[in-house]
């Protein structure tokens, strides 16, 4: 049956709806026909077609009213992993996550698809083609980690379908495109302050990003394919652009096509690594005077220079999914859509 047919008459809540991810999740699905309504602490843009709820997600009652009639609810909010707050990840992924399934069950929504992440798998050493079936990273990279995993969790396990209610989780990998407030600002800042002259290690880690349109396309099928007696039901699934590329690659890709020079010297990546965990631990020694937040981290260090890329075949083979826009396509729309971040040429 046709997505538009299939999506016809369905009313849906984007929890993060202002996020990101969230925008883009929301314009598709208005695309496809869905009515839309956007949960989220912060609103972020103006749309007619679109009802916003503002509140935090961790208050089941603020939550209610958003979810009233609505048969699927997309989770993709979550604290920005640069914030590397352990209090807050935990109150809004974990307790949060938690309000979350009880007011979507109280308000008797369907289905719950999650934003997970492919990196509750990772513990900072090389994963090349993962399947869904490795094992939840035991030492997580960082609290942002460790609480996705809690979350991802939370939401499989209340899968129900006695009850008539349905939980997947999506877990994306390095999602970047317009809009995105992490990847491609934070590498122009670090261009900018002469930080991206070193490519660590020797280059060749393969790591997957994956275009922001394509996660939402994952996204979508999910709902789209989440039903009594599915293969879907409780189960996390990859969702990536299928074309893992060397990491320094595609940054130096970013960076030239936003005139600035690419990394061109080589740093053992146990070097980078304990450099970066000295700056850390200097940092943390002058907290109680001074605030800084340092673009070198050993979380950085650990995704820039280990291969981590994921299979999807998963996703293929239950739900359909394919990437529908390829990385080259998805690289140059990122670049158009940054002209402020262009270096002016000399
Ligand atoms: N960006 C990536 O590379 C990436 C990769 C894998 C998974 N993810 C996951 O995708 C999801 C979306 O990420 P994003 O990059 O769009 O992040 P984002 O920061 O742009 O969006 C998150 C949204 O959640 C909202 N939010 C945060 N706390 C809230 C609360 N207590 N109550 C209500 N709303 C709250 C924020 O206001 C924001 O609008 C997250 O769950 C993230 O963990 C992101
Ligand atoms: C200064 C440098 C060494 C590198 C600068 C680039 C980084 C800012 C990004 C490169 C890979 C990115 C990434 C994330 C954040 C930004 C980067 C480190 C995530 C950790 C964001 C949260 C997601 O859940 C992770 C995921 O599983 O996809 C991202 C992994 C890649």
């Amino acid at each position: 049956m046709a997505t538009h047919l299939r999506s016809a008459g369905k009313k849906c809540t984007v929890i993060g709806g202002s996020g990101f991810l969230g925008q883009h999740m929301v314009e598709q699905l208005l695309k496809k026909g869905y009515t839309v309504n956007v949960f989220d602490i912060q609103k972020r843009f103006d749309n007619d077609r679109v009802q916003f709820f503002l509140g935090d997600l961790c208050d089941k009652e603020a939550l209610l009213p958003a979810l009233q009639g609505v048969s699927v609810a997309f989770h993709c909010a979550s604290p920005a992993p640069s914030s590397d707050n352990r209090e807050l990840f935990y109150k809004v992924n974990f307790m949060g996550t938690k309000a979350v399934v009880e007011a979507c069950k109280e308000a008797g929504v369907q289905k719950l698809v999650l934003t997970s992440s492919a990196s509750v798998v990772f513990e900072g050493t090389d994963i090349k083609n993962g399947s869904e079936d490795l094992p939840y990273a035991k030492n997580p990279i960082d609290y942002y980690t460790e609480t996705k995993i809690l979350q991802e969790k939370e939401v499989l396990s209340a899968n129900d379908p006695d009850n008539n209610f349905f939980t997947t989780a999506i877990r994306p990998h390095g999602i970047f495109g317009p809009r995105d407030p992490q990847l491609v600002p934070i590498l122009v800042q670090a261009a900018k302050s002469g930080k991206m002259k070193f490519i660590i290690g020797d280059g060749k880690n393969l790591v997957d990003f994956t275009y922001v349109e394509n996660v939402v396309h994952g996204h979508i099928l999910a709902a789209e394919n989440l039903q009594k007696d599915s293969a879907l039901c409780g189960k996390a699934f990859h969702i990536t652009n299928d074309e893992p590329v060397p990491f320094w690659a595609f940054m130096s890709r970013i960076l030239t096509g936003l005139n600035y020079d690419p990394p061109k010297y080589h740093i053992p990546y146990w070097l980078a690594y304990y450099l970066a965990l000295f700056l850390s631990l200097a940092l943390w020694l002058l907290s109680p005077l001074v605030t800084i937040k340092p673009t070198f981290t050993p979380m950085r260090v650990a995704l820039a220079g280990t291969f981590h890329y994921y299979s999807c075949e998963r996703a293929k083979r239950d739900m359909g999914y394919k990437p529908v826009v390829s990385l080259d396509e998805a690289i140059d729309r990122t670049l158009q859509s940054y002209p402020h971040l262009r270096r002016a040429k000399a």
